[in-house]
């Protein structure tokens, strides 16, 4: 007898629902509470959810994987669901405990690594940037958060195709997902296409509750789209996050490496590693295999070697790169040689994750 099928009837119903997460949460249901009634009955399995909120966006999944769990435990012919909503009460002892069990989400001893993406300009390709490394890192199974901080600029829902809103959960806000990323933006605060004009202390507290009051669960990674430049934002995330990795993104344009090393400058005040240069919008490929060099060429290199770190990516214009953006479908979804430098930025990544492993940094200013 396997240890799952051990016990009674309804400790091996409980066992095989203990297996069903919360979607958003992503914890077991049984450890949420959600679990009110589980019992087996002659062949029949009586289950009673309770979700967190009405118009839990993750109700449908949460019925279907419940009764799916309940049918595959032993002895059980038939499902009979009832779903019903948290009392208040249930709902704020949740929180409680949630928001014990995480202190500090992402405070030094954090084990998800943070990149902030940042760029000197706007319009260098920092969001797409941002947006396909994150898919990358899903594709690879990797649990990715992505917070779009570019205030003046938000696009990363546009980019990624994704409308929903974060769903409240008493004083926690569950992320909206989409290709396996769980998002959060401040474009999800205003209404319409408005501008954001927040001075600085209110973006301050908006970074806060980002990191704070959004439940991201467990993350392998969370990225951040920093607005371009060197404001209010990024000192804010400086000092919040004074652990972050940062990439900085330019264009092969040598005029654009004065402001892009300026931003990352302004990270490493704060305390951030810098730890790479992506030139994005690196040359047009030409059918016969050439490249037109339409923003020029060693941008990349050069804001390389002023800050002392190593080019982790060249991404070429691409007009699936583009088209990826604007249909909400970014490119490093598919396989495709479009797709190709946003996976050998990933690996750049990773390998600078295992050689900064334990060793100190030429940098006073690197943690
Ligand atoms: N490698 C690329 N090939 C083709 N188009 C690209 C590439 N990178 C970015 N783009 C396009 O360039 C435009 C600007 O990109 P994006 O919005 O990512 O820039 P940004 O640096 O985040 O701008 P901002 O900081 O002003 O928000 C978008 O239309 C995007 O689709």
């Amino acid at each position: 007898m396997t240890p799952e099928a051990a016990g009674s009837a309804d400790d091996r119903l409980l066992r095989a629902l203990a297996h069903v997460q919360d979607p958003e949460i992503r914890r077991p249901l049984t450890e949420l509470g959600m679990i009110s009634r589980a019992e087996i009955d002659g062949g029949v399995a009586r289950v009673q959810v309770k979700l967190t909120v009405a118009h839990c966006p993750a109700a449908d999944r949460i019925r279907d994987d419940v009764r799916a769990a309940a049918s595959a435990a032993e002895g059980v012919d038939e499902v009979e669901l009832d779903v019903t909503v948290m009392e208040p009460a249930e709902r704020k002892a949740l929180v409680e405990r949630l928001k014990s069990s995480r202190p500090m989400q992402f405070g030094p001893d954090t084990l998800t690594r943070i990149i902030a993406v940042t760029s000197g300009k706007g319009g260098v390709g920092k969001s797409t940037v941002t947006a396909n490394l994150a898919a990358t890192l899903a594709r690879r199974g990797q649990r990715v958060g992505l917070i779009d901080a570019d205030v003046h600029g938000y696009s990363i829902p546009a980019i990624l195709g994704l409308e929903a809103r974060p769903t409240r959960v008493g004083e926690l806000m569950m992320p909206p997902q989409i290709h396996g990323i769980s998002v959060v933006s401040i474009g999800m605060f205003v209404e319409g296409n408005q501008s954001v004009s927040w001075r600085g202390p209110m973006l301050h507290r908006t970074l806060e509750q980002f990191l704070r009051d959004v439940w991201w669960g467990d993350l392998d990674t969370l990225v951040i789209d920093m607005p371009p430049g060197t404001g209010d934002v990024a000192i804010s995330l400086g000092q919040l996050l004074p652990h972050a990795d940062v990439v900085v993104v330019t264009t092969p344009q040598k005029s654009a490496a004065d402001v892009a090393e300026r931003s990352a400058l302004v990270a490493r005040q704060t305390g951030q590693r810098v730890i790479g240069v992506v030139e994005n919008m690196t040359g047009l490929r030409q059918p016969d295999g050439s490249a037109i060099e339409v923003f020029g060429s060693g941008g990349g290199d050069e804001v390389a070697q002023r800050l002392g770190v190593p080019v982790l990516a060249r991404i070429p214009l691409a007009v699936e790169v583009r088209s990826g953006g604007d249909s909400g479908n970014p490119v490093a979804l598919h396989d495709s040689p479009a797709s190709q430098p946003f996976t050998d930025m990933a690996d750049a990544l990773s390998d600078s994750r295992k050689s900064m492993r334990g060793k100190s940094l030429p940098f006073s200013t690197d943690r």
